[in-house]
């Protein structure tokens, strides 16, 4: 059996977040373990408190997981702040984690901050170095290139510029913005369309969370980069085509419906 840590935030409402990862990677067929940090009220409609773990209490979580069940690939998803930052950088280069996959979270779907202004820079200098893939939304893309993007050539563009920077993989999601389904990948100098079905679906509240724990998950079970994010893709597709409709705003995806619902 494989193993997968998640680095995040915990979504009450159980659509994003740590919640989202662990369905993710328990459909993919891994071990999931998570190290929290932050708790968050929210729900479909918005996000409506933070409450983030300590530094401290962080790295014992990290110190428990890596000395105990070593992960054969890591999620990092929201970091709020800067003390955290530094605790997860130090911690995966002490440790030697690898498959490190880094989304850049930065608001949620429903347009709540989740990354304190001055982590930012942190974020930028510490993680993403360390990260075999870094998964951007459009928006994030714009953050961290300093350039607007409304075209495929600017998506291009600007996946080229993170590549260059990073030593690592660069997926820029496609989103709302440009096209839809369509992501681009940049691997060692090349650049891959990923062109996905458009699912008419308004219900994709952690969507995010949920790709790069699928691709965190592929990681772990040896496929390429370029495989794991088509794998990945494949999986939010399904999700997102199963067509769960819950809550009052944009609703989470049915993360099991490839699970039998089994008679113990
Ligand atoms: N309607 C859709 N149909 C098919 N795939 C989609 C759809 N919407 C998003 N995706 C895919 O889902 C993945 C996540 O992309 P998205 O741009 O939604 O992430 P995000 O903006 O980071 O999410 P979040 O809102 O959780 O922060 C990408 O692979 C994207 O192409
Ligand atoms: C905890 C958490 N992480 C990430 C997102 C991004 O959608 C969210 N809404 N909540």
């Amino acid at each position: 059996m494989k193993c997968v840590l998640t680095i995040a935030g915990s979504d009450c409402s159980g659509g994003a977040g740590i919640q989202a990862d662990i369905k993710t990677m328990e459909a993919n067929g891994v071990y999931a373990m998570s190290a929290v940090t932050a708790l968050t009220a929210q729900n479909t409609t918005g996000v409506y408190g933070i409450m983030e773990s300590t530094p401290e209490f962080l790295e014992s979580q990290l110190n428990c997981v890596f000395s105990d069940i070593f992960p054969d690939a890591v999620k990092i998803g929201m970091v709020s702040s800067v003390p955290l930052i530094q605790v997860i950088g130090d911690s995966l280069t002490k440790w030697k984690a690898s498959n490190i996959v880094v989304d850049p979270v930065m608001v949620s779907t429903s347009g709540s901050r989740l990354l304190k202004e001055d982590a930012q820079a942190a974020l930028m200098e510490r993680l993403l170095p360390l990260a075999s893939v870094i998964t951007p939304n459009i928006p994030e893309a714009e953050v961290l290139t300093g350039m607007s993007i409304v075209s495929e050539e600017q998506m291009e563009e600007a996946a080229c510029r993170l590549g260059e920077l990073y030593p690592g993989a660069v997926l820029i999601k496609g989103g709302h913005q440009v096209s839809d389904a369509n992501d681009l990948l940049y691997d060692q100098g090349k650049l891959v369309w990923l062109r996905g079905e458009r699912i008419d679906n308004s219900n994709t509240h952690g969507t995010g969370c949920t790709l790069s724990s699928a691709i965190a998950s592929n990681l772990a079970k040896g496929f390429s980069m370029e495989e794991s994010i088509r794998r990945a893709k494949a999986y939010i597709s399904g999700a997102l085509r199963a067509g769960l409709d819950l809550g009052k705003g944009s609703g989470p995806m049915d993360h099991g419906y490839a699970i039998p619902d089994t008679d113990f």
